[in-house]
């Protein structure tokens, strides 16, 4: 049975769903780094929110992780390169939070523009100070958006319900995305000199760290107001702390900072700020959501191979997930036998998915085949960083689909071209859901894949197949399956030996001395 940690508070129902779909779950939350590098190599996955750090020495101790699932929205607490060099999965819940922050950062827009915490404070402390507080009117005004995905798409629309022009920076929001959504598409100079507020809603990234710098508070409208409900570091808290001071920016809200927990901050006592404790995503809707999400997607792929909302792996359903495996696993004994084959630098990789082939998950099969193919020299390499390791080693990799022409249902054959040579294999699934080869080179056979095979090229001519047999005999290597093909008669063949045991070098050195032997390798599956 799979086992869980949920590290940071999460709804009960996250509890709930885990033991209902079978997977044995620990809650233990405000963990020190310490006290969690101790105990993570038990479990199979952890849910987290935004305060426990998945750093790349947690990974590196967490041997049987497989998952990491944020029940939120910003994964910058989890090193996704170090999970994805190390296989493992890291999902979000892109939109379950996303209406209750965009409230948020509507809330905090509006508690600024009328400074509602300052005069709740002055009430309650019996101070009736009625002309202390002079507020400012949204209607009209023009919010700048930083950032227009969900949460800035939400906001935009919640704020043009309050009559105010919205304007976004967003390199990637399409013109027509835009028009949509009633938002005027601009350049970030030019959100700066129009905005009289302005809300930040991306990812933290090294493009919009400190997007809000000194440079950039100097260019914004005298007087603006700044929301900040996406992340701490996008804003320099020392240049804000300056702009307020000067009257540059009228006041801020934030209810992230650069460091957290914050519990102490050159902005904090300032009365133009209004400060929340990261609570962007703190409704009971949001939380039931988020974590009922999370439970699923972990339990989902633990149990089913179901993949859902990950940040570096394709999406796979649980149906999908059913009917794949086999192919996956097909895909990655084929690249692993290309791979055991190839001893020179690949520069390119060539997939070809026919048939029934074609029309699965072919992210997920070429994730596979790249896997096996590179994982013959480099074991760290896996499903998930796959792509990534052909990148930087420059190999180019493409695919093509095309419908059923051969005899087979469905096919994959993967062709791998290095300086030398180009070679090919092919292989299917039967109704068994057991992958076989069919085709080496353009030679042709039908031949399982076993842990242990010897792989021999030879000249199609009698007496080899006895000498071989007698040689393995001789040196107490049992034959378990013996597979033969050629392109034609007298041509060059190959035979591949299904074998009980990992094949001594001392033998492979005498399979190649045998007569008509070309060469001979022991493979591994
Ligand atoms: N305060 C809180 O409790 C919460 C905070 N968040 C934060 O809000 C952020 C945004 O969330 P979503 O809208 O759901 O994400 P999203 O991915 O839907 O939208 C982010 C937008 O930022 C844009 N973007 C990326 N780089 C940019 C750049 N250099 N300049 C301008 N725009 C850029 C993207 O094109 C995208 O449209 C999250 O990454 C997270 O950090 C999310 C939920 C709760
Ligand atoms: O889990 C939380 O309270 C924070 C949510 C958040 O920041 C996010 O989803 O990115």
């Amino acid at each position: 049975m799979p086992k869980v940690l949920i590290a940071d508070k999460l709804s009960t129902a996250a509890v709930n769903i885990f033991k209902m779909r079978g997977v044995e779950v620990d809650v233990k939350t405000g963990l020190t780094k310490e006290e969690l590098l101790k105990i993570v190599d038990q479990y199979d996955g952890i849910a987290i929110r935004s305060a426990t750090k998945i750093t790349k020495d947690v990974i590196a101790v967490a041997k049987k992780l497989k998952v990491v699932g944020r029940a939120g929205i910003g994964v910058d607490n989890v090193d996704i390169p170090a999970a994805t060099a190390a296989g493992v999965i890291v999902m979000n819940t892109p939109f379950g939070n996303s209406i209750t922050t965009a409230e948020h950062a509507i809330a905090l827009m509006m508690a600024l523009a009328r400074e509602l915490p300052a005069a709740n404070a002055s009430t309650h402390a019996g101070k009736w100070e009625k002309n202390r507080f002079m507020g400012v009117e949204l209607y009209g005004k023009t919010l700048g958006l930083i950032g227009a995905g969900n949460i800035g798409s939400i906001v935009a629309d919640r704020a043009k319900g309050l009559k105010m022009h919205v304007v976004a920076f967003d390199p990637y929001l399409s013109a027509e995305s835009a028009e949509e959504k009633g938002i005027e598409k601009v350049e970030l100079d030019d959100l700066l000199a129009r905005a009289d507020f302005i809300t930040l809603h991306t990812p933290l990234t090294p493009e919009t760290k400190g997007i809000l710098s000194a440079e950039a508070l100097a260019k914004t409208k005298k007087g603006v107001r700044i929301i900040n409900c996406a992340r701490g570091g996008l804003i320099d808290e020392a240049a804000l702390k300056a702009a307020l001071d000067s009257g540059q920016v009228a006041g801020a809200a934030l209810d992230v900072f650069a460091e957290e927990p914050a519990k102490a901050n050159p902005l904090f006592g300032n009365e133009k700020v209004v400060c929340t404790p990261h609570l962007g995503a703190s409704t009971e809707e949001a939380q039931e959501n988020v974590a009922l999400q999370v439970a699923e997607q972990i339990s989902d792929y633990l149990l089913t191979g179901a993949i859902v909302n990950a940040l570096n792996m394709p999406s796979i359903s649980a149906q999908e997930a059913q009917l794949v495996k086999p192919w996956i696993s097909l895909a990655e004994k084929l690249g692993a036998f290309a791979g055991q084959l190839t001893e020179t630098s690949i520069q390119a990789v060539e997939i070809l998915y026919e048939g029934s082939a074609a029309k699965l998950n072919q992210r997920a099969l070429t994730q596979a085949a790249l896997a096996g193919l590179l994982k013959a020299h480099m074991p760290e390499v896996n499903m998930v960083n796959a792509p990534l390791v052909a990148k930087e080693r420059g190999i180019k990799v493409s695919e093509t689909r095309r419908d059923q022409q051969g005899i087979y249902e469905g096919y994959i054959q993967i062709k791998v071209v290095t300086p030398e040579m180009t070679r090919a294999v092919a292989g299917t699934v039967f109704a068994d859901g057991h992958p076989r080869l069919i085709q080496v080179k353009d030679i042709k056979l039908d031949a399982e894949f076993a842990p242990n095979m010897i792989y021999v090229t030879n000249e199609d001519k009698p007496g080899f197949i006895g000498r071989l047999g007698t040689l393995l005999g001789d040196t107490k290597v049992n034959i378990a399956n013996f597979t033969l093909g050629r392109s034609a008669p007298g041509d060059d063949s190959i035979a591949l030996v299904q074998v009980d045991g990992e094949v001594p070098q001392a033998v492979l050195d005498a399979i190649r001395k045998l007569p008509l032997v070309k060469s001979a390798k022991a493979l591994k599956f």
